[in-house]
């Protein structure tokens, strides 16, 4: 469809646009008011939508819509669950106030909400907690964003874990602004690579969350909303039940899945003060295979080094393989055979920090640069940023690299998993 067309909705409905990948496609407001996943679009100015975007602009009271640009699908739908995401929504606010009311930061006072959102894949997770987290910055709340979606990684790149304070409503195209996000890079898109790690990190993010809600009222009483993967059995069952556990949450919004919800509030029922919530899948959603899920991770890092609009340039700057020490976390034995008891096999350790030979196996690869000053600091230090491996010389004993800053690096301890990326 191309060429300018208006729509006018109805209250309580929205518009569902789907953008292709080369399309360009603009939108506007020209009357009403509306939203995108939570964050009001202004009057009148016109506002780009990225390639491959899947969008709902919904008004609570009657809105027209402009779009202008080619879209591969457009519809209104008047069936939504945006009440009930709502309603979430007044009663987590109701607790923020209670829990500033309360003026202390003692840990046994009243607290801000902590809420995670767990379901399948494609049940629209992250954007409920886009719609939270805006609704609640809307109020005059800082909520922190918790990230520990591997697979997609919203607040920086796939394979970390993270967080990061929101101040302002999430914009549809630019996402959050991070001012200083909190981040360990776990260096894998599946939990399978390393289970053991994955809980390491959602127990050091949780342990350094705590320890700034302790000095910050305000963040203590916005409290947080954790957004997860969408692998919820086995395994990733497993991480989740951890996650619960280890950031104290007491509000789970269970996404489309009767099973998991009841499975959850078996479980949790010996925790009375945990409030599990079954909630509705939008109808808007639409399904991604493996292929786009994996474009979408290939976008992810591609914004990382060159912005969402592609309005930043990252650097290539060239070290000497003796100027960094690359490391990897995981494998090896976790102490040498002969100090073992007789006998006993040696056991692979999935914290283990191995330094590792720079190589051609670098090339395309992704490192996190770490914050750690020694090697025995990575497991529990964050990282501050990444750099992609665009060549290495073994001759000249060169390696060659983007940055999305120039100059020398912060650190010259780098982390590698198995993060891969084809510019492009
Ligand atoms: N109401 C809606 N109308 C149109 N598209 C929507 C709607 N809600 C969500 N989407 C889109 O559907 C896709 C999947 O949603 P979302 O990313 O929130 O799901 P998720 O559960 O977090 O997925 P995953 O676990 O796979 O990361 C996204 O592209 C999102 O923008």
């Amino acid at each position: 469809m191309a060429s300018s067309r208006q729509f006018k909705l109805a209250k309580e409905s929205e518009l569902r646009v789907e953008v292709g990948p080369d399309m360009p496609l603009r939108i506007r407001l020209l009357s009403g008011t509306a939203e995108i996943f939570g964050t009001e679009l202004p009057p009148s100015n016109w506002l780009s939508i990225s390639p491959r975007s899947k969008i709902a602009v919904f008004t609570w009271n009657g809105a027209t819509i402009e779009l202008d640009g080619i879209s591969e699908v457009e519809y209104v739908a008047d069936e939504t669950p945006m009440v009930s995401y709502v309603n979430v929504h007044a009663i987590l606010d109701a607790r923020r106030a209670q829990a500033k009311a309360s003026h202390s930061s003692n840990v046994d006072s009243p607290q801000g909400p902590r809420v995670i959102v767990v379901g399948p894949t494609d049940s629209g997770k992250s954007s409920l907690c886009k719609m939270l987290l805006s609704w609640a910055c809307k109020q005059g709340w800082k909520p922190t964003y918790v990230d520990l979606d591997i697979g997609q990684g919203y607040i920086t790149i796939p394979g970390c874990i993270a967080a990061t304070p929101v101040e302002m409503p999430i914009d549809a195209v630019e996402g959050i602004p991070l001012e200083m996000p909190i981040v360990y890079f776990y260096g894998h898109t599946s939990p399978t690579a390393n289970g053991d790690l994955y809980k390491v990190f959602v127990k050091e993010l949780a342990r350094t969350l705590e320890r700034q809600f302790s000095g910050n009222a305000e963040a203590r009483a916005a409290g947080m909303v954790i957004n997860t993967m969408g692998w919820v059995e086995g395994l990733g069952y497993e991480l989740l039940l951890n996650a619960i556990d280890t950031f104290n949450c007491d509000v789970v919004l269970v996404l489309g899945q009767e099973k998991l919800c009841s499975m959850l509030k078996e479980v949790l029922k010996t925790k009375p003060k945990v409030d599990v919530v079954k909630l509705h899948k939008s109808g808007g959603i639409v399904m991604r295979n493996q292929k786009v899920r994996q474009k979408a991770r290939s976008l992810k890092i591609r914004e990382y080094f060159y912005g969402p609009i592609n309005d930043l340039s990252p650097h290539s700057n060239i070290v000497n393989f003796s100027d960094i020490s690359v490391y990897r976390i995981g494998g090896g034995p976790q102490a040498p055979r002969s100090a073992l008891p007789i006998g006993a096999e040696p056991v692979a350790d999935p914290t283990r920090v191995v330094a590792i030979n720079i190589n051609r196996d670098l090339l395309h690869l992704v490192l996190a640069v770490s914050y750690a000053k020694e090697p025995d600091q990575i497991i529990s230090s964050n990282v501050a940023g990444y750099i992609y491996v665009t060549d290495i010389d073994v001759v000249r004993k060169k390696i060659t690299y983007l940055a999305p800053c120039p100059g020398e690096l912060p650190s010259k301890l780098l982390i590698v998993g198995t993060l891969t990326w084809l510019e492009g």
